[in-house]
This record gives C-alpha cells, structure tokens and sequence, in this order.
C-alpha cells in the first residue's frame, strides 16, 4: 500500500473494484468458440491523500471506470489470451494510462468453463463447469517492474490407499493410532511465482501462461497420485506436499517459489457396537466417516534462496 506521513502519523491507503464478472467469446473461422469467464479485482496505488483530507477527488481513478475498463480491454482482445496475460494487460494499462497511479494489482480468478463433447466428439459451442480454478495476482509499477504470481484453488484429490500417519508425538492426549493405511484427501490450493520481474521480459508466445497452468496441475497430481499402478506411499501430508513442492520447482526454471495449502480432510473408520451386538459395523478399511470439520490445516512454501513468494 501507498504510505505517507500525515499530520504526525503515518497513512496508507490504496482503492479498487473488487469482483468485476467478465465473459469474453472468440469465434473461430471454421464454427468452434472458445470463452472465458473471469472475476477481476482491482487495486490502485496512487497519490489521492487531498481525497481523504481536503475533499479533492482531483486525482482519483474513478472505481467505475476501472470496472469499464475490464469491459472495454475484454472487447479490445480479439484474439484468445491466458488470464496472466489480460492481468498484466490491464494493470500496464492502468500503470501507463494514468501519471497519478504509480502501481496497480490485478487479481482473476477464471471460472473453470471446458468444452463439452458429445458423443465423443468436442462441441464446437457447448461448455461445462470443471472444478478447480486458474488463479492470478500481478503486481505491475509503472517502472515496469512485475511480480506475477498463478494459481489453482479448489483442486480435490483422493487416494483410497499407499497413505499412513506414524512416530508422530504420543502423550497423554494422544489418542490417534499410528498407521500405514489411510485414506488421503485434500483440497489443494496452489500459487506459484514466476521469475519474470519486468514486464519486458513476459513470454510473448500466445497462451503461454495456459499451457504452464496446465503443466504445473499435471506435475501437481503425478506427484500426488505417483504412477497408475502401484501409487506411490505418503508418509504424511507434509511429505507429500514437500515433494510436490520441489517438484514443481526442478520442473519449471521459470518458477521460482511455490506455496501449497493442503488440508487434511479426514476420513474417519467407522465402527459401531452396541451391548449386545459388539459388532454392528467393523471397520475393516472399507466404510469411513467423511468430514472435514475439524480438519488438518498444512501449508508450506518452498522458493529458491534468491527470490520470496
Ligand atoms: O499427514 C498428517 N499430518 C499431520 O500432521 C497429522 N496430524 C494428524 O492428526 N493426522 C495427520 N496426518
């Protein structure tokens, strides 16, 4: 945020528009449509302080001018974008078009909208509703420098086996057994930083930063799953997240840090008796009580020495 001495304290203050709905179609020569659903949220840092302290609007980028814009950018793409690109496009505009803004963040979250296939076949206009969400935050300064940080959220995983829980600390609260057979399931939220820090040196390549998206979920999973057959065993969500982690980072030289957030959603061995009857339902690795109230709460971030999330 923008800070500022005033009157003997110290001030900080930044505004936006938050939530702006965009769909963008593209329709290609030969009948196929590709769209996009994003939620754009706006960020400004420039010098309006008379707006606070003198009632002079003279230097404020009018928050429904920012939503405008997302609408008239969108119109101006005529060719297909990744969503890191239409964020950086935005906040340069922002960063560019006016002198009072000295910095914008530009955060999208894309709506997970794939096409449809009917009878195998790929529909040429028809689209579903997938599960996990691409994720940006961009942070441009009008010098041209750039953090872009991409993401997944909401990105469900469960493996039925090859997962336990052991040595642990045991006291007198303790009341977890140890074991080597468990079900894991998590939901994943993801975000990656890219090492491309001005805005001269973004990818011009169209999509780039799509196929990355997608590469990254593929390295996210195989680590997560291991091979089809024989799996692979997680000692604890902490390993399993580690090596997803370093992973991410040997496979991508262009990404230099990498947080995860992986709760532990628990599934609970079901065992029911009763006075008479010691064994209505005994638990023998089959039914289970889903829930994930409580639940597990693991996240790490793992970057090399030279750069931070
Ligand atoms: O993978 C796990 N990590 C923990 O830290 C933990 N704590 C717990 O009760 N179960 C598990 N499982």
């Amino acid at each position: 945020m923008a800070g500022k001495e005033l009157d003997g304290f110290h001030f900080e203050q930044m505004h936006g528009k938050d939530r702006v709905r965009v769909a963008r179609v593209w329709r290609a020569r030969d009948g196929r449509h590709f769209m996009v659903e994003w939620n754009v949220s706006i960020s400004l840092f420039s010098d309006c302080i008379a707006a606070y302290v003198r009632d002079d609007n003279s230097d404020i980028v009018a928050t429904d001018t920012m939503k405008n814009t997302v609408y008239a950018k969108a119109k101006e793409c005529t060719e297909q974008l990744s969503v890191e690109d239409f964020a950086i496009l935005l906040a340069k505009h922002f960063t560019s078009f006016y002198s009072q803004v000295s910095g914008a963040i530009v955060k999208i979250v894309e709506k997970p909208w794939e096409r449809v296939y009917i009878d195998g076949q790929p529909h040429e206009h028809g689209f579903k509703l997938g599960s996990e969400k691409h994720t940006v935050e961009v942070f441009v300064k009008k010098s041209g420098a750039v953090k872009l940080v991409s993401g997944i959220e909401e990105l469900s995983v469960l493996k039925t086996t090859k997962s336990g829980f052991e040595g642990f600390i045991r006291d007198k609260y303790t009341a977890l057994p140890e074991t080597r057979e468990r079900i894991l399931a998590t939901e994943v939220t993801a975000s990656w930083r890219y090492t491309y820090d001005n805005l001269s040196r973004i990818p011009q390549k169209p999509l780039y930063f799509t196929e990355r998206y997608v590469d990254v979920k593929k390295v996210l999973m195989d680590t997560f799953f291991g091979p089809p057959k024989e799996g692979v065993y997680s000692p604890s969500v902490q390993s399993t997240l580690f090596h997803m982690e370093r992973a991410v980072l040997s496979k991508f030289p262009d990404i230099s840090a990498v947080q995860l957030k992986m709760p532990n959603l628990h599934f609970l061995p079901v065992n029911i008796s009763s006075k008479d009857n010691p064994a209505i339902v005994k638990f023998n690795d089959d039914v289970f009580l889903p829930t994930d109230d409580p639940h597990g709460s693991i996240q790490a971030s793992l970057s090399h020495f030279w750069s931070r999330m």
